[in-house]
């Protein structure tokens, strides 16, 4: 049953979801502008199969409650039954049955097979392109200017337009065609907008239908993106129009959508992952208790402020205070003291978990139906407890984390300090476990047990404010727990002059080695076959853009130090979310420039997609160089299919009306690059349960990592990756603190080793790379992009 409010008065609409990633910013348009109801069913729904015997009643029966129908865009060829499923029954209803329908891209061009015309790939893909909509003013055009509109796609309507000469263009490009020609239509289709395309010198212009209107029965299709960021306002008209002549049809026939609610598609945001029923089943002790039930339950804060020492550094601190834990997450704003021209990116906090030993932690291995809690120390004593915890009473493993936060839950109103994390959850989650959240399954058996959701439940923390130069020493202590001496210790030790004094000697307590790895880096030409190999991809319209990325190993022959090499990293290149993590198993070191996603105590959520890199050199020094560069057709598309699937899968939770673009295509500079990003923003309703985790397991794996629409592509790049597995890079790391403010970063930029993968003579560290493949890229572009962002991370080696 679908969770839609129900509000008898309002309009209904149907909307086909082809699973692509923007969806949800139609949904959100038609809610809005049409003031409607709108429920989303996906084209390969289960509760419809179209070879069963009762589908064309439960099908017909389920469009009678709508007033009417879109068919979205999404990845592949309209002629691929698979790629259109459901689509290819509404055009195919009897005339009883029968309902206004808007095709948009790829449910447009389904349209235009339907009525007889065929689908052709363009001569170029126009994915992430802006361009002005030339319309005839009639029919569901009517009144509207001139605007432009974001194209995504690589296939084009043919409706014989190639076979007008130039001399009747003009007249003939608004003539009915097809007559006759469609299956069951009896009659043509009518163009209503053109885009004739400018191509290379020499071959011509190219004609690319961009709506139309079938002339027998209430269909009307868009071939552009109205719900695209880059869409002017005035296209809602084009919106606003068709709804207005899709009720006169209805009304003209008599038709009135059945109200009540027993419909089959679902609502268009998620249920709350906090409402999900929560049952127990975990297995229990001997005396019948969970051990970790309890544990953090009732916490008060109690914390000190002491001022930073001037010129002493995160690194400085976190050696003060954590002289020998095996365990550490450190997420720094490395560049706070970057240059003013740099201020836009600098980092304000950063934040150290401290007696990470003692923490409790939840482990989660994508694709098993259970999570695990661990807890290695107690008292300074090896403790090594772990309990197994079924899933299947949360659904999976973020409805679990999800309750296990909220049973923990602090009210802002408890804390005062102007601190941005006061304790709570800090770790990362792997790209393999955004795969599964989107369901894609990853073969099993992997060859591995490695955590790809490992977060540690931190209690005594220190988060550095470099605006303000002071130090918060904080413990989210138990209220009945005994007196703990940490934090006046902690406090006590940050300000004592000695404390910093150059002569004291790090956790790290190697010098620095002189280690000669193996390096592994990925083959340029194979990298270059990849990349025409995605464009293939792109250009039969699979995809709309591919973040291809290939690995490189390093293999040391003897233990490294990874604090060394973090700091070496830090050094090389400051960034506002470097992270160096040493969890479980797992070893991150990270100069991350990308916030993948944060979101407040109120639940406002802010996103940063980044998309464009231009590598700082003697003829790339300044912003305004690098502005010229970045803002061209291809970087900007880049960057714009991006922010459009971010606003999507902001939508998801936030819903319709309630993401916004506050800055769009903005060139930010960092130590050796330039980055394109643009900020997205949504607010999640205060009503229904929701929570920043809500946000961030609805979004992963991160949009800049993946490419558009986001189910395919990553279906593609595993295949094209040969299904290396990404592992910690293209994944997240950050923190959600105990009163539900979170700051995640994409992991990029970074080395990773695991504990599986060393022993006392050597060790294996992997390195991530890529860049994002549109139709307009070249394969040595890409090659170099590959090799300069690896470059950084994998010059620590040389340095350290
Ligand atoms: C793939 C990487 O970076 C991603 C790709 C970018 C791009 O294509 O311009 C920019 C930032 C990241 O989202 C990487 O750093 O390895
Ligand atoms: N955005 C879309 O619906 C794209 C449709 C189709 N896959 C194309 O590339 O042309």
């Amino acid at each position: 049953m679908s969770e839609t409010p129900k509000t008898e008065s309002r309009p209904r609409i149907l909307f086909l979801d082809a699973h692509d990633s923007f969806s949800l910013n139609i949904t959100s348009l038609l809610t809005t502008l049409l003031n409607a109801d709108v429920s989303v069913l996906q084209i390969d729904s289960p509760l419809f199969n179209p070879s069963s015997p009762s589908f064309p009643s439960r099908w017909t029966h389920e469009l009678s409650h709508y007033d009417a129908v879109v068919c979205g865009p999404g990845p592949g060829n309209p002629s691929n039954e698979s790629d259109v499923g459901l689509m290819k029954h509404i055009w195919s209803l009897s005339e009883r049955d029968v309902l206004p329908v808007l095709g948009i891209c790829l449910g447009f061009q389904s349209l235009v097979l339907a009525c007889g015309g065929k689908v052709r790939r363009l001569r170029r893909g126009l994915h992430g392109m802006v361009r002005g909509i030339g319309h005839s003013g009639k029919d569901v055009f009517e009144g509207v200017e001139c605007f432009k509109a974001t194209l995504y796609h690589s296939l084009c309507g043919d409706v014989g337009q190639d076979g007008i000469s130039e001399e009747e263009w003009e007249v003939r490009k608004w003539a009915a065609v097809n007559r006759g020609e469609g299956e069951g239509m009896g009659q043509g289709l009518v163009p209503l907008a053109w885009v004739e395309e400018e191509r290379e010198e020499g071959t011509g212009k190219e004609r690319v239908l961009m709506a139309v209107r079938s002339e027998g029965r209430p269909f009307w299709g868009l071939q552009y993106h109205p719900e695209s960021v880059c869409t002017e306002e005035e296209g809602n008209r084009v919106i606003v129009n068709w709804f207005r002549e899709a009720r006169k049809w209805n009304e003209e026939r008599g038709r009135v959508a059945v109200r009540g609610w027993d419909v089959l598609a679902a609502a268009a945001t998620k249920g709350s992952l906090l409402s999900r029923p929560v049952g127990g089943g975990e297995k229990e002790n001997g005396d019948g208790r969970k051990w970790w039930e309890e544990w953090g339950l009732g916490a008060v804060l109690e914390s000190e402020t002491v001022p930073l020492p001037i010129g002493v550094q995160v690194p400085d601190v976190v050696e003060a205070v954590e002289a020998d834990g095996k365990e550490r997450v450190v997420l720094e704003s490395s560049n706070c003291a970057a240059k003013e021209a740099m201020s836009d990116t600098r980092g304000r906090y950063s934040i150290i978990s401290c007696g990470l030993d003692e923490a409790l932690r939840i482990e989660h291995h994508a694709g098993d139906d259970h999570a695990t809690m661990r807890l290695g120390k107690v008292g300074g004593l090896p403790l090594n407890m772990s309990q197994t915890i079924p899933l299947a009473h949360h659904g999976d493993i973020w409805g679990f984390v999800a309750s296990f936060h909220d049973a923990r839950h602090l009210s802002h109103f408890e804390v005062s300090s102007g601190s941005p994390f006061t304790g709570g959850f800090m770790g990362f989650i792997t790209y393999e476990q955004g795969l599964r959240d989107i369901d894609i399954h990853v073969e099993q058996p992997r060859p591995h047990r490695r955590p790809d959701v490992c977060l540690a439940w931190v209690t005594k923390s220190i988060v550095v404010d470099h605006h303000l130069g002071l130090i918060h020493v904080q413990h989210l202590r138990p209220r009945n727990s005994k007196a703990d001496l940490w934090l006046e210790q902690t406090t006590a030790s940050l300000l004592s002059p000695r404390t910093f004094q150059p002569t004291k000697k790090g956790p790290c307590q190697q010098p620095p080695l002189k280690i000669h790895p193996i390096v592994q880096p990925p083959s340029a030409t194979e990298y270059e076959s990849n990349v025409t190999l995605c464009q293939s991809y792109i250009a039969s319209g699979d995809s709309y853009e591919l973040c291809l990325t290939d690995q490189t190993t390093i293999t040391t022959p003897a233990p490294t130090c990874p604090w060394t090499l973090y700091r070496t990293l830090r050094a090389r290149q400051p960034a506002p979310f470097a992270s160096f993590l040493r969890l479980g198993t797992a070893t991150l070191v990270s100069a991350s420039p990308e916030r993948f996603l944060q979101y407040s105590r109120s639940g406002l959520c802010s996103m940063r997609p980044m998309k464009g890199t231009v590598r700082k050199s003697p003829a790339v020094s300044t912003l305004a160089d690098a502005e010229r560069i970045l803002h061209v057709p291809k970087e900007e598309a880049e960057n714009l299919m991006i922010v459009d699937l971010v606003r999507h899968d902001l939508h998801s939770i936030c819903g319709a009306g309630n993401v916004s673009v506050p800055a769009l295509l903005k060139v930010e500079e960092y130590e050796s690059v330039f980055q394109m990003i643009t900020v997205v923003e949504g607010q999640i309703p205060k009503e229904k349960g929701y929570t920043g985790l809500d946000v961030l397991a609805a979004s992963l794996p991160p949009g800049s990592m993946t490419g558009a629409p986001k189910k395919r592509s990553c279906e593609l790049l595993r295949e094209i990756e040969g299904a290396k597995e990404r592992s910690l890079y293209s994944g997240v790391v950050g923190y959600m603190c105990a009163t539900g403010r979170g700051d995640w970063s994409v992991t990029i930029r970074s080395l990773f080793r695991w504990e599986d993968e060393m022993d006392a003579e050597r060790e294996v560290w992997r390195i991530g790379a890529g860049g994002a493949v549109t139709i307009l890229s070249t394969a040595e572009g890409e090659r170099d992009e590959m090799f300069t962002k690896l470059a950084g991370p994998l010059g620590v080696f040389r340095e350290s």
